[in-house]
């Protein structure tokens, strides 16, 4: 579980979030939503480390990570993946794949390899292709298929339809219903979709102005008669 308390960060003295507390449940997929620009990336940017955190903590499953750098949060099971370049595009996907486990061992790497392609049949086809020339979707699925590698127990996704067709975006939506039930993984959702993304939710957060407007079930906010007035960023 990610706890976030009293937390104000922003980039240097630019101050972007302001007193924000929320918690990220185990095993379950929260989605945060809100008007553009207020301030949802910084939030998934400040959990992983690359935002100034000026006060307040970041907890994840009781321990203080509010000041450990990204690379040891990899390692502590914690994947962010931005909205964009997440991927080696000059690289193979079996490539990225490796990359992606380069601290583990030779057998656990190819079990972890197999473990993510299993999850993500499609890919299979794929291995020796460049990332570059994959559809956006498969982009994405290999992005998460990355973090699978890397063996995270808690995957903070960024916008991961944008771009994609309807239909893609339904395809990504259920590979993250998935992550949770199949392999028992806690998800945080950042998405312009608001309402296909809290579908699958369970817990929500509205942010605006970089502050929480909103925190409960993905459902109560569904049915909250101000939702498309929030999400439409007219209130
Ligand atoms: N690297 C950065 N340096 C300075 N300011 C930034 C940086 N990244 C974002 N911002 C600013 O922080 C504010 C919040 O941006 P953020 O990307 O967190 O919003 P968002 O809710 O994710 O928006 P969107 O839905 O448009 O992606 C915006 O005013 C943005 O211009």
């Amino acid at each position: 579980m990610i706890k976030i308390e009293n937390l104000n960060a922003g980039y240097r003295e630019l101050h972007i979030l302001f007193d924000i507390n929320a918690e990220m449940p185990k095993n379950k997929i929260t989605t945060i939503v809100g008007p553009n620009g207020s301030g949802k990336s910084t939030l998934l940017k400040a959990i992983y480390g690359l935002a100034t955190i000026y006060s307040g903590s970041v907890k994840l499953d009781g321990k203080d990570i509010t000041h450990v750098p990204p690379h040891d949060k990899a390692r502590l099971g914690l994947a962010y993946l931005p909205q964009i370049e997440n991927v080696f595009v000059n690289l193979t996907v079996m490539e990225n794949l490796k990359i992606a486990g380069y601290i583990l061992e030779k057998n656990e790497l190819e079990e972890r390899i197999k473990m993510a392609l299993d999850f993500f049949p499609e890919l299979k086809y794929y291995t020796n292709r460049k990332a570059g020339t994959l559809s956006g979707g498969e982009r994405q699925f290999l992005a998460i298929a990355m973090a699978l590698v890397k063996n995270a127990k808690v995957i903070m996704l960024d916008e991961p339809t944008a771009q994609l067709s309807p239909k893609l975006a339904e395809t990504v939506f259920q590979k993250i219903v998935e992550l949770r039930d199949e392999l028992g993984l806690t998800v945080v959702l950042v998405e312009q979709n608001a309402k296909r993304a809290l579908e699958i939710s369970d817990k929500a957060y509205m942010l605006i102005s970089g502050r929480v407007v909103f925190e409960g079930s993905a459902r109560d906010l569904l049915e909250h008669e101000k939702f498309e007035r929030y999400c439409m960023g007219l209130t």
